[in-house]
């Protein structure tokens, strides 16, 4: 079995890129498999730029093939934030909670018609010695006025989708991954990946 490094150390996006690549055939490895792989700093202005930085700085560590996902939540009444700050939002890196707490209070006064949202994920396949692949994902939703649900993570519970009338944490993962940015962009990725694997870029 083809073992994949994803340069992730959210444990949220672990799971789904597990349930998402290992039916294909992968056996999927994420940098909480490789406690003392480096921070990589996240410095880019876009989710692009972070993806690339993440994949390419992890994959000249290891000498393999890795996948790096940038994502974040883009609130249009809010300008586009908390986009690629999606993650430090409220100051601390990864504090879900706060990051929630500062969303609802900026978005206290605004109307429901206007709380339209989306969720984007870029990814990053990096192979050695290969120009770097890049595929995007979204999805579209509206910001709640409180949380709804347990699963899922980061800003899952204020995520609305209104055709299924539940927040991205009340649905199943399986189903946030047939609907997410982030399902939407490993399918694309996964004809990529395929394609390298049938080139036998993965024998090293
Ligand atoms: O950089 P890595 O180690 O992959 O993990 P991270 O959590 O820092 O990931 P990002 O830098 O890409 O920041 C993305 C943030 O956007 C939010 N986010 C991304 N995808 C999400 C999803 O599917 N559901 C809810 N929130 C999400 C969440 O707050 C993440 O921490
Ligand atoms: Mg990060």
């Amino acid at each position: 079995m083809e073992e994949l490094i994803i340069a992730t150390k959210n444990k949220g996006k672990a799971k789904e890129f597990e349930e998402l690549f290992e039916p294909l055939g992968f056996r999927v490895k994420t940098l909480l498999d490789y406690p003392d792989a480096p921070d990589i700093e996240e410095t880019g202005k876009t989710f692009e730029e972070n993806a690339l930085l993440k994949a390419v700085g992890i994959s000249n560590i290891f000498q393999k093939i890795v996948i790096a996902d940038d994502s974040g939540l883009v609130i249009d009444a809010l300008d586009g934030r908390p986009g690629v700050y999606s993650a430090r939002y409220a100051g601390t890196d990864k504090d879900d909670e706060a990051n929630i707490q500062k969303v609802l209070f900026e978005m206290k006064d605004v109307p429901e018609e206007k709380r339209t949202a989306h969720f984007h994920c870029t990814l990053a396949l990096v192979v050695p010695g290969k120009d770097p692949i890049i595929v995007e994902g979204t999805c579209n939703g509206l910001i709640l006025t409180e949380k709804r649900g347990n699963n899922g993570f980061g800003y899952d519970p204020i995520f609305y989708l209104p055709h299924l009338k539940k927040t991205m944490a009340e649905i199943t993962s399986e189903e946030k991954n047939r609907i997410s940015h982030r399902g939407n962009a490993i399918r694309k990725l996964s004809e990529h990946v395929q394609e390298a694997m049938e080139r036998g870029d993965f024998l090293s």
